[in-house]
């Protein structure tokens, strides 16, 4: 079902200690709101920020995990190790995963089948680069990302998937896609998904933006129509910064 979502993804930052230290502070100042409020730590650090978070309404969240149940994947985390310690959102398709991981949309069609045949919601990330969109090609990638690894989804599969759109010019470059340019591209993926299914999928499904969202233009970016909400990396890190962003959900 639509709804609003902040989710914050540490990425490979904050050890434990840190890590106590920055739910400590998000459980304190944490405001009343009706959006869905999501962290995914370092895999190392899921099962204490699980615990830390066990009376709070912050959900944690993974950021990656294989395709396979188990077997010889050195250090790799399958789906059932996740959902063993309480976590059934997985981040899949970061394009720090497809840039520096080798993830290619095969792969990530595999990933979200798994997390689906587990039962776990998905939060399926992808975006053009700036020469996609320098080229004005960026309306295609973005169609050909969703179609190579989700249109072959059953229609009952799309209540588990949230879709976070993540031009990759803008991920931690200080660069924001202007909210007109979210809510183009967003009002583009609807209409996508409502070709490829229908428009009662489509207006269902949650569409986050992420890359650079700050505490300074977060009110206007999710002031658009099309946009549910934001996937925070930087900001994420300061508890000040992402309370702040969780506030502009209105
Ligand atoms: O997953 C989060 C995105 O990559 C955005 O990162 P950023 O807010 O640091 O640009």
């Amino acid at each position: 079902m639509r709804s609003k979502i902040v989710a914050g993804n540490w990425k490979m930052n904050k050890n434990l200690a840190e890590t106590e230290v920055l739910l400590a502070e998000l459980t304190a100042k944490l405001p009343d709101t009706k959006a869905e409020v999501m962290v995914a730590p370092t895999f190392v650090n899921l099962a204490a920020a699980v615990d830390k978070l066990k009376s709070s309404t912050i959900e944690v969240i993974a950021q990656n995990m294989h395709f396979a149940e188990s077997g010889a994947y050195t250090g790799e985390i399958s789906a059932n190790m996740l959902l063993g310690i309480g976590i059934d959102t997985v981040i899949i398709g970061h394009s720090e995963r497809r840039a520096y991981f080798g993830e290619t949309d095969e792969i990530l069609s595999k990933k979200v089948a798994a997390a689906l045949a587990n039962n776990m919601r998905v939060m399926f990330c992808f975006g053009e680069e700036l020469e996609d969109r320098k080229s004005e090609n960026h309306f295609k990638v973005v169609e050909s990302q969703l179609k190579n690894a989700l249109f072959s989804l059953d229609a009952s599969s799309w209540s588990k998937i949230i879709l976070a759109y993540e031009p990759v010019w803008a991920i931690g470059t200080g660069e924001t896609a202007s909210p007109e340019q979210a809510q183009e591209m967003h009002a583009f993926i609807r209409n996508t998904i409502t070709n490829a299914y229908d428009s009662g999928i489509a207006n269902n499904v949650s569409i986050l933006y992420g890359g650079s969202v700050k505490p300074n233009n977060a009110v206007e970016i999710f002031s658009k129509p099309d946009v549910d909400g934001g996937l925070i990396g930087g900001a994420a890190l300061v508890a000040d910064d992402f309370i702040a962003i969780i506030k502009a959900i209105s």
